[in-house]
Parts: C-alpha cells; structure tokens; sequence
C-alpha cells in the first residue's frame, strides 16, 4: 500500500470515543474485509455470550463460577441485589477506611500516622496493585505504596530495608489473597510479623486483610484481632480484581482518587458492549488478536506503551491474557492448547534493546502500541531548536509504527489523552473486556486456570522430600549422595530432586546441611547437623 492508500485505511478503521479518550488504530493489521465479514457471527455470538455473563450466567463452568467484575463498577447489573449492595458498600467502606488513616483516625498504636501502605499478594492480588500505584504514583502520593509479591527472602529483606525499624512503626500492612491459603501471600505475611516484632511492634495493628469470607486469612486476621477485614467474592477473578477492594484499598490509600479509576473503567464498559464490532475497540482488539495469530496464538503480542508510568501495564496484561487464554482445552473438551504470549516494557527505551529483531528478525508477533498524547504537566524544555522530550517521544513511536510496517511486521495502536486515574479504570476495562470476547471467538473457558495447580501441588511434594532427605540426613551422620539418600528413603527415582533439594540447602544455614562437592557435581555428598 502507497502513503495515500494507508492514509485511507488509517482514517477507514479509526475508532474514537469522547467519553473514554480512547482512539483506536488497527489500520496497520493487515486484515481483510472478508476476514471481518467471516468472523462477524462469532463476534455476534461473543457479544450474546458476554450479556449473559453480565446477566449472571455460570460462565465460568468448571469451578461453577458467576464471572462479575463489571458489576464491580456498575453494582446496578449486578444480577442479585445482594451482591449490587456488597459492592456499594465495599466502596463505602474503603473510602471511609482510606480518609480515616488519612486523617489520623486510624492510626498505629501510639498514635502514630500510617505514612506507608505494605501491600502483601501475589499473581492478581499484587500485578493490578503495582500497575496502578506505579502509573498514577508520585512524590506527593498520601501513603508511599511497598510490596512484598514473592517467597524470596532476599525480595523482602530490600523492602524491610529501605522501610525501616522506625518506617515500619508507620506501615500499615495490607495482605491480600482472595482464596486466603497462597503460600507466597501466606509467607509475605509471616515474614512481615516477624519483622514488625523485631522493631518492637505489634503486627495486628497494623494489618488488614482482603480475601474471602471465611479463608485462611480472613481466620487468621479475625483471631489476630487485624484492624480491617475487606471482602472478596468468588464471583471476581484473581486477574479481573483491580476494581474490588483489592485493587481500590492500596490506590485509596496511596491518595489515588478511585471514584475517578471505577469512572474510567466503567464507562469503558459502556462503550466496549457496543455490538457494532467497527465500533466496539474490545471486539476490535479481539479480532486483530484473532486475525494475527489464525485465532490459535500463533503470534505474540508485544505491548509497547510509550510512557514511563505505564511500564508496568505488559506485565500486568501478562497474567490477565496469558492466564485467561493459555488453555489446554477448550470448552468442549477438545484439546486446543490455546494462548497469546504477551511481553514488552515501554518505548522508546525497547527501541534500543530487541526492537531490531522485531524490524529484522522472526516475524513471530504484532506490536501494540499504547500511546500517551499529553508529555507532562506544563511546558516543555525544547532539547533543540523546536523540539521538545515529548516530540521525540511521539516520534519514536510514529517512527518504528513506520518501519515495522515497511517490513510486513503488523501493529495497532491505543490512545489515551493522558495518565490519569480515569484512562488507567479505561485500559483496565479494555483488555478485561477484550480477553472476555476473545476466549468466545475461541471457545475457550477464560475465567478459570486449572494449569496453575501442577506446579504447587508439585512444590509441596519436593519440599515434603526435602523435609524427609534432611531428617535422614541428621540421623545418619555420613556423608551421602543424592541417590544413596534416595535409595535410603525408598524413593530410587528421585535422586534428581533430593540433589536439587539439597544443593540449594547447603547454600543457606538454615538446616545445617553441609556439601562436599565432587566432580561431577550431582556427586557430592551430603551430610547434616
Ligand atoms: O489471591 P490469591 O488467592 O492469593 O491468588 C493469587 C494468584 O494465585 C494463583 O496461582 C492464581 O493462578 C492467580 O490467578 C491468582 O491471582
């Protein structure tokens, strides 16, 4: 296609809205009008399936699951009114919970101020969370947001660190876990009291608690007398949360204005259940993910949002696409082993890192680009005759839109105006919406992920094996190797794991277990104290 000719498709598939801000660019995908056309009664049938989920249907089949994070933002759909009632207050109830630490009527024990908020979670407990108080954080934000998000000691030990003895004393801990029983989560939490004991202070009263009713953690925080309890539903996702409590007491805390956040993403909603598909920028984005990949993730998707504040939305997309749509089977039972790999950091800064095998190399992908008109508050510098940061900024990504082009490599483009709590509930809402539609395009189950559970259920036998090999090994005195342990414990096939298990112990001095190392190494000997 000559300049004219793309001038024409750009202006063809442009789609604007006022109320969200968002303009919508697909012109450099390189679909058909018969490709529109062929999947536009399964585009139909997506936009019945989703009014049915609003409407409350079981849509998430396997764990016999009601779907309702749109009802988050507008409690009035909610199918039940009991639910539209749990919502309102929630909101209520985070707001005020929020103003009162503000206003020094929550307070720590002496009468301290809460000046941090230690957010403990993990998976959608923890991404929403970050990708927000990174996007609409700053200097002047009302509590300074920290997160413990992983079991690495280390991880912790930094956040400890930069917090403090004293900064703890003005740390209200926030743990969050919807089904209240994740390791990680649960660790966060242990490490975090122990750390609040050694500064001389008492965890309860510093800690709030967002999971559901009667979990673990919701146990837990009740018999530990924790200031705050909030809810979660089993009707919310783990990766479709950031507009619950999960996501608004951490923003609220951080002074972020969440009305404006559950305003974005609400009216998002409003726009993205158009079944005009040209106009719906959901169906749109799901299309052009169907189109780029033959419907079957053939492709990755490269987010490439041009503004630092928004570093933080691919690795937060990561988990609500690839969770949703990294499927075995689809919802008739039939193996599809679908997905969508989702990776990026932000332009331009990837431009001069692996945005030259994506001009050059395998065209395994499709660029979306996430566009911020507004640089920054107030006028900018010229950094030469003319020109501003923000023009080379927007030129960047006008530039390599362009060259990827020239080479066949495909993109779109979502504008926002600026970063605000409203665009950000915007973006939000998009890709929930857009992620809903897909997974009907390709009929898969997007709100469930039977996947996840192999891999901790797999983590809980090695740690039982560790457990065991290491009780051997102080019995037994003498050096041995992982497979005479193995054989020893009866368990000849998992001399592999027992090697593993104790090759890490034998680097920390936790349990006493010393290595001898041979060459090679899966020789060496173990012993204990
Ligand atoms: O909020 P939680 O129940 O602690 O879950 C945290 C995360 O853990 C799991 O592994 C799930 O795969 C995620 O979807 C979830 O967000």
């Amino acid at each position: 296609m000559n300049a004219h000719e793309l001038w024409q498709r750009y202006q063809t598939y442009l789609l604007s809205d006022a109320d969200t801000g968002l303009i919508l660019d697909v012109s450099r995908m390189a679909f058909t009008d018969d490709f529109l056309a062929s999947l536009e009664p399964a585009m139909q049938r997506a936009f019945d399936a989703m009014e049915r989920l609003e409407a409350g249907e079981i849509a998430n089949p396997d764990e016999n699951r009601m779907v309702g994070h749109y009802w988050l933002r507008s409690p009035e759909l909610a199918p039940d009114p009991a639910i539209a009632a749990a919502i309102r207050e929630t909101v209520k109830r985070v707001t005020a919970f929020a103003a009162d630490v503000h206003a020094g009527a929550v307070t720590a024990p002496g009468g301290r101020p809460f000046r941090n908020v230690l957010v403990i979670g993990i998976g959608g407990s923890a991404l929403g969370p970050q990708f927000v108080a990174d996007a609409l954080g700053g200097p002047n934000d009302r509590m300074r947001p920290f997160f413990f998000d992983n079991t690495d000691p280390d991880g912790m030990d930094r956040v400890l660190e930069t917090l403090g003895g004293d900064g703890l004393a003005e740390t209200l801990a926030i743990v969050i876990s919807k089904s209240g029983g994740t390791k990680e989560t649960r660790n966060g939490m242990l490490e975090a009291e122990a750390a609040y004991r050694r500064a001389g202070l008492d965890f309860s009263r510093h800690a709030v608690a967002v999971t559901g009713a009667g979990s673990e953690l919701d146990r837990t925080a009740e018999a530990g007398g924790w200031l705050y309890r909030f809810p979660m539903w089993d009707w919310v996702g783990g990766r479709t949360s950031e507009t619950s409590a999960v996501g608004l007491l951490p923003a609220a805390l951080q002074g972020i204005p969440i009305g404006d956040f559950l305003d974005g993403a609400r009216v998002c909603d409003i726009l993205t259940r158009r079944r005009e598909t040209l106009r719906n920028p959901a169906a749109l984005l799901a299309l052009m993910w169907h189109h780029a990949t033959g419907g079957s993730g053939s492709r990755d998707m490269v987010v490439l949002p041009y503004k630092d504040r928004l570093l933080l939305f691919s690795r937060y997309l990561q988990q609500l696409i690839m969770e949703s749509i990294g499927k075995e089977l689809d919802l008739a039972g039939a193996v599809v082993n679908q997905g969508l790999t989702v990776y990026g950091n932000k332009g331009s800064t990837d431009q001069h890192a692996y945005v030259q095998q994506l001009r050059e190399g395998t065209n395994n992908f499709f660029v979306a680009f996430i566009e911020v008109l507004k640089d920054r508050e107030g006028v900018s510098l010229a950094v030469e005759p003319g020109f501003t940061s923000g023009d080379y900024l927007s030129g960047f990504l006008q530039g390599t839109r362009t060259a990827l082009s020239e080479k066949g490599r495909e993109s779109l483009t979502i504008t926002i105006p600026a970063v605000t709590p409203r665009t950000v509930g915007v973006l939000v809402a998009l890709f929930e919406r857009a992620v809903g539609l897909y997974a009907s395009l390709v009929n898969i189950n997007a709100y469930h992920q039977p996947g996840v559970e192999a891999g901790k259920k797999a983590a809980g036998s090695v740690l039982a094996l560790k457990g065991e090999a290491i009780a051997f090994l102080r019995r037994e005195g003498a050096p041995l190797t992982a497979p005479e342990i193995a054989a020893a414990l009866g368990r000849p096939e998992e001399a592999e794991t027992i090697f593993r298990s104790l090759l890490h112990a034998a680097a920390n001095p936790d349990h006493g277990v010393v290595m001898t190392a041979a060459s090679p190494l899966a020789r060496s000997r173990f012993s204990a104290r």
